[in-house]
């Protein structure tokens, strides 16, 4: 478990939080720009001098009660940040040591093999680091961090200086250390798609405050954070469900895979890591899925499946619709409509409807 309850005054700003973090898993911070997400990140880190309470576990870092504060530098912690630091004159390897030689016992203990393995750099540990490509220093630096034998990982939009190619190509790297390190992550983002494929629990900051804080899928699925569902203005409609979910039937002769969970099924287009028996993320946007009253006959949407409404949220234009699958309780849906539809079907939350599903991604 990560506690933080921090205060923090700025002539423009103030941070006011009171947290309680899972101590496994990602956890994303996620908000505008300015809303206090670096902040946070760096007065958990102690880098910034906050009023409160930080403690991991049974350590406490900061406890301005007892007059107690850590430094930085004795804190178990790796910190990423968008474009790390790495010593120009060394190479990975040498980086890699320097970091481990800074940190204490444990990190001399720790084996780094499988952190090289981790990131796929075993390829690049004579080369200075002045060649590296964008996506291969953040690799390198994300190694460093863990080199040190760190019991919480920071992550400052490690992703946001690299293209999209770069992006896509380092995403299957942090999605191994969600998998795979027991340490907990805190991931700040400002991209909703990074969120939706590494997060496992958000946290919704705005003006320096918590909006909401909870298991991933859980706040994706509500239909009253604007943060998460605002659209118009230019803006790219992101609102969506992330279901977790396994592949229980394949269909070799189209090419489709048929998920399972609480609920439902959806078939998607088969993919990498989608043999029969593996759990998956699948990721529906909102936009994705229109209503019917009636079961749709003779339709080409090959997801249809009958839901209740559980919430309806409408602006001038939109209509959003919580949905829960196969009844009361089944894993959320959202769905956007004009409101012009949703009025002529004259739909309720409690009604009985069929979301037809054009769209599925598989994170
Ligand atoms: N060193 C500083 N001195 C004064 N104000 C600062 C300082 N650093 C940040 N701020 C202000 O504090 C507020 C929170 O900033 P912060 O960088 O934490 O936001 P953020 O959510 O990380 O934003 P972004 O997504 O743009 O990085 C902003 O209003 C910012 O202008």
């Amino acid at each position: 478990m990560i506690e933080a309850r921090l205060r923090l005054q700025r002539r423009d700003f103030a941070l006011d939080v009171a947290l309680s973090l899972p101590g496994r898993g990602v956890t994303a911070l996620f908000g505008p720009s300015g809303c206090g997400k670096t902040t946070l990140l760096r007065a958990i880190a102690g880098l910034e001098r906050a009023a409160g309470r930080v403690a991991l576990g049974d350590e406490t870092w900061q406890d301005d009660a007892r007059g107690l504060f850590v430094p930085t530098h004795r804190r178990p912690l790796g910190y990423v940040i968008q474009e790390s630091a790495l010593f120009a004159h060394l190479d990975v390897s040498g980086n890699l040591a320097y970091g481990r030689r800074r940190a204490g016992e444990a990190a001399q203990r720790l084996a780094l093999e499988p952190v090289i393995e981790l990131l796929g750099i075993g390829g690049l540990m004579r080369r200075r680091v002045g060649t590296l490509s964008g996506g291969e220093r953040q690799r390198v630096a994300i190694a460093r961090a863990l080199a040190t034998a760190p019991e919480l990982l920071l992550m400052d939009e490690p992703l946001a200086a690299l293209d999209a190619p770069r992006k896509a190509e380092i995403l299957p790297y942090l999605e191994r250390l969600q998998r795979e390190l027991a340490l907990p992550i805190l991931y700040v983002t400002h991209a909703l798609d990074e969120v939706a494929r590494l997060a496992d629990h958000l946290v919704l900051l705005e003006h320096g405050r918590v909006q909401a804080a909870g298991p991933l899928a859980e706040l994706l699925a509500r239909t009253d954070l604007p943060a998460l569902v605002r659209h118009g203005g230019g803006a790219p409609d992101e609102a969506g469900v992330v279901i977790e979910a396994e592949v229980i039937e394949r269909d070799e002769a189209y090419g489709l895979v048929r998920l399972g969970f609480g609920g439902g099924t959806l078939w998607v287009g088969e993919g990498p890591g989608t043999g029969l028996g593996q759990r998956v993320r699948a990721r529906v946007l909102a936009r994705d899925v229109s209503l019917t009253r009636q079961a749709p006959r003779e339709t080409s949407i090959i997801n249809v499946l009958p839901a209740v409404i559980e919430q309806l949220q409408a602006d001038r234009g939109t209509a959003l619709l919580q949905l829960a699958l196969g009844g009361r309780g089944g894993t959320r849906l959202l769905a956007r409509i004009t409101r012009k539809s949703c009025e002529a079907l004259a739909l309720q939350p409690g009604d009985q409807v069929f979301a037809q599903v054009k769209g599925v991604a598989l994170m």
